[in-house]
């Protein structure tokens, strides 16, 4: 069973959501923005090195493949690491409209187990803008990219300023990421922008 609860409609005013003229062309792959990312950072030795590709639109489409640190149940992936696969294909979103944006709510269905080894094949796309709140859905499928939907979600994400993350990261990985000598990676690990 599926339903998306009243907090995940649009509003009457809601807008078709824009592609901006500078996202990446689709096909082309996003890259990590944060090499420590849990989702898609190549740094960090537990997360879900989760690679995701610009779509046509206003979606993404992205892969991730469970790993035996990812497990809830014995050769089961985690629920909560699924719904992080989806958070952050549904998070790169933001490549698409140029916009800088963090999840407010987030829901989940888990409608096949999946097993470690497994490829997810994920696909996001936005449905909807009201103003700083941006509505989008997004599914994984296993066995290929037209496999049945393993998982599934609808998210709630909302517009913030760069300050967002400089106001409350830890300040240790704040100074760190701001002192990166490499200006792209600098910008990258705060705003989901090329
Ligand atoms: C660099 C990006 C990496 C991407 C990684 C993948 C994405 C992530 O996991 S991001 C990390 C997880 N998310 C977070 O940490 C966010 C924590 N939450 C917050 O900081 C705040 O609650 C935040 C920014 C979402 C909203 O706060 P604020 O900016 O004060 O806005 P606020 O006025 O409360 O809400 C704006 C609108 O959104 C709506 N809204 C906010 N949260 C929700 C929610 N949970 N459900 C429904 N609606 C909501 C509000 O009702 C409001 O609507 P309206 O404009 O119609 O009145």
């Amino acid at each position: 069973m599926s339903g998306t609860s009243p907090a995940l409609q649009p509003p009457a005013d809601a807008v078709k959501p824009v592609r901006h003229p500078d996202a990446p062309a689709p096909g082309e792959p996003l890259g990590a923005h944060y090499g420590q990312c849990f989702g898609c950072g190549g740094d960090q030795p537990h997360g879900l090195h989760l690679v995701a590709r610009a779509g046509d639109g206003v979606t993404v489409t992205a892969e991730f493949t469970v790993q035996p640190a990812h497990q809830g149940a014995p050769g089961l992936a985690h629920g909560g690491v699924l719904a992080s696969a989806l958070d952050e294909t549904l998070g790169s979103l933001g490549w698409l409209l140029r916009t800088i944006a963090v999840t407010g709510r987030l829901e989940t269905d888990f409608l096949l187990p999946v097993p470690v080894g497994t490829t997810l094949y994920l696909e996001a796309e936005v449905t909807a803008v009201a103003g700083r709140k941006i509505y989008s859905t997004a599914t994984g499928r296993v066995g290929g990219p037209d496999g049945p939907v393993a998982v599934r979600a609808d998210a709630l994400f909302v517009e913030v300023k760069v300050e967002h993350f400089t106001d409350h990261g830890r300040p240790e990985e704040i100074r760190a990421a701001l002192d990166d000598p490499d200006q792209v990676r600098r910008a990258r690990a705060f705003e989901v922008n090329p």
